[in-house]
């Protein structure tokens, strides 16, 4: 195996149909450069805003195995991971183990976690999720991807202007995290979108056009395109974060304007 290429495992849910988690994910770490293996936490029909949610979840035992089968065959060396949505708090506390097993394994490991709970003000996982993401697995993170609504979750602050959002940052820094990035927030006026990223003192901001849908599955591919640029840039803050936000805004200005087609 050549430890020249980066190698990430990806945990992650899995739809049938549609983009979410390990879907938005793994081809676009792959085209740049990335070498992924995928555990899906779920395996569901369709995300989860749809009327009818089918399919199963991934029992502990089961990620235990497959943990196992990668250890036991020595192909457990991996240069960063990433996870996302996690229906659980045992999953959720199993995934800090993982975690710790990973960094033994390479403790230059990069651990990215989009702390998937809700948006636009509503949780769509169990509610005790939230304090196993604030008080166990977001400290182990080197870099996070909240959006608005789970950064004021895990702080209990809320975000009604930039002095707010950057209280609500430094107290996840506070955490332990080196890198923040609030994915989106409200901050700009109705027709725009606010990304707030920080680091090592540094803060930049980035405001873009709001196209005038919903979209599901944009903060796992965040997520995903930021670890892939934080690598590809060194850490360079800045560059980081306007390539993930230009590649976003292609994706959903064309999708946008297909599913208008349709
Ligand atoms: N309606 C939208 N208009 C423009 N960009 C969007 C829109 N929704 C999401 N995005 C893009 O996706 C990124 C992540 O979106 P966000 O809503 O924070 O993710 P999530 O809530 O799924 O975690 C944003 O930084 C932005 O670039
Ligand atoms: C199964 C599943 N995975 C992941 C997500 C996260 O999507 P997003 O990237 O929009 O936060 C959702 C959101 O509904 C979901 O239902």
């Amino acid at each position: 195996m050549s430890e020249d290429i980066p190698r990430v495992l990806s945990i992650q849910s899995h739809v049938v149909h549609g983009y979410v988690g390990n879907k938005s994910a793994v081809f676009p770490l792959q085209v740049l450069g990335f070498e992924v293996d995928a555990i899906n936490t779920v395996q569901f029909s369709t995300h989860t805003g749809y009327k009818h949610i089918k399919g199963n979840v991934l029992k502990n035992e089961e990620m235990e195995e497959l943990i196992e089968g990668l250890i036991l065959n020595e192909v457990d060396y991996y240069t960063h991971l990433i996870t996302g949505y996690s229906r659980s708090p045992e999953s959720l506390k199993q995934l800090a183990e993982i975690i710790k097993k990973l960094k033994q394994k390479n403790p230059q490991l990069i651990y990215v976690c989009d702390p998937v709970m809700g948006d636009n003000g509503k949780m769509y996982v169990p509610e005790d999720i939230l304090p196993v993401y604030r008080d166990i697995v977001v400290p182990l993170a080197d870099i996070i991807t909240p959006n608005q609504f789970e950064a004021e979750l895990m702080t209990g602050m809320p975000v009604k202007d930039l002095d707010g959002a950057l209280k609500v940052i430094e107290a996840l820094h506070q955490k332990g995290v080196k890198t923040v990035v609030l994915s989106s927030t409200e901050l700009g006026d109705g027709d725009n979108i606010v990304a707030i990223a920080s680091s090592k003192g540094e803060q930049y901001i980035i405001k873009m056009p709001k196209v005038d849908a919903t979209f599901t599955g944009t903060g796992d591919l965040f997520a995903a395109l930021f670890l892939a640029w934080s690598y590809k840039t060194n850490n360079n803050l800045k560059l980081t974060l306007e390539r993930v936000i230009a590649t976003l805004q292609n994706i959903v200005q064309d999708t946008y304007q297909k599913a208008r087609v349709l």
